[in-house]
């Protein structure tokens, strides 16, 4: 690399919202990337992407613009990413590395195999555990990754030199860098990430679809707007979630449905101690987590 230039030369976007948009604009506030190139599913998506700096042009056929891509980060909802690898597989270039940002890590590796075949090697999985409830390239900012977690999932036929590559893009965009497994990163998300999503849409939903709603509504306060502020989050992006790890969560939504039985059991039975216990455990737990 000489003196002054940028670590990447181009850089692919598919999905420049959130999570696309803050990586390009992560990279360029580090000086570490010459241009941006966005593909979307709507041009106005890309012409917004492109007015707000996001990215320096939209892409119009990908065999123009992968083979020659340092990387292609793909950052769309994660049933998108079948299609999007199958449209890129017969482009890439010596050294093109494909990353992406996907939510979930079992169903994406799968999709990556089937479409990279012999060249899976060139795909890093990696997840961002950054984000927020808000979307679309307007939400993307250059600090998001800031002191954040990425996690990158490595294949047995990802060399060092790929994989350094990958987390090193990361780590200009200020991350720090943790490997799991892909089926232990699939594990760990049910519990932490999907299912909280899924009980919090739950709750909202219960209560959204009720006759008197808005009544609830008025009289919420803030422990309502803690629980629920993911509950505002990108349907089709928690959808494809939800079905993509369903085995996990499934297990994670057992798990937690024993829970609920055993404190509705307590109360039944105005079984003071025991809820005293459980509520006990977890504030200690939670204290302890959020360092308070
Ligand atoms: N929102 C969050 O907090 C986090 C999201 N993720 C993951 O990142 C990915 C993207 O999520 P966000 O950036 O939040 O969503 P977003 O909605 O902000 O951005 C996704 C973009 O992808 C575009 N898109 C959809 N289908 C496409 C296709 N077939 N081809 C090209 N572009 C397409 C959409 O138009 C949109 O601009 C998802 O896989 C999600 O699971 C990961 C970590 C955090
Ligand atoms: O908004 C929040 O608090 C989140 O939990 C953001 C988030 C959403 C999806 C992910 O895969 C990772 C992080």
């Amino acid at each position: 690399m000489d003196a002054g230039q940028p670590e990447f030369g181009k850089i692919v976007v598919f999905g420049t919202g959130l999570i696309g948009g803050s990586f390009a604009l992560g990279l360029k506030a580090a000086g570490a990337v010459e241009e941006v190139v966005g593909f979307g599913r709507t041009p106005s998506t890309l012409r917004v992407a492109q007015e707000l700096g996001v990215i320096d042009r939209a892409g119009i056929n990908p065999a123009h613009e992968i083979g020659d891509a340092d990387i292609v980060l793909v950052a769309t909802p994660v049933a998108q990413m079948p299609e999007i690898f199958a449209r890129i597989a017969p482009y890439l270039g010596p050294n093109t590395i494909v990353t992406d940002g996907g939510s979930t890590k079992g169903d994406v590796v799968a999709a990556a195999r089937a479409a990279f075949r012999g060249h899976i090697g060139k795909f890093v999985p990696a997840h961002p555990i950054a984000g927020a409830e808000n979307s679309g390239p307007s939400a993307a900012r250059h600090d998001l990754y800031q002191g954040k977690k990425v996690v990158v999932t490595p294949l047995d036929e990802n060399n060092d030199e790929r994989l350094d590559r990958v987390k090193r893009a990361w780590a200009l965009c200020g991350a720090d860098i943790y490997e799991l497994t892909p089926e232990m990163h699939d594990r760990v998300f049910a519990a932490v990430s999907h299912l909280p999503h899924l009980l919090s849409f739950a709750l909202v939903h219960d209560l959204a679809v009720r006759d008197d709603a808005e009544l609830f509504f008025t009289f919420a306060a803030s422990g309502f707007r803690d629980f629920t502020r993911i509950a505002a989050s990108h349907p089709e992006m928690w959808r494809d979630i939800c079905l993509a790890n369903r085995q996990a969560l499934l297990g994670e939504l057992d798990s937690y449905r024993a829970q609920l039985d055993d404190l509705r059991d307590a109360l039944d039975k105005a079984d003071g101690e025991r809820l005293e216990d459980v509520f006990g455990i977890a504030r200690q737990a939670r204290r302890e987590w959020a360092g308070s």
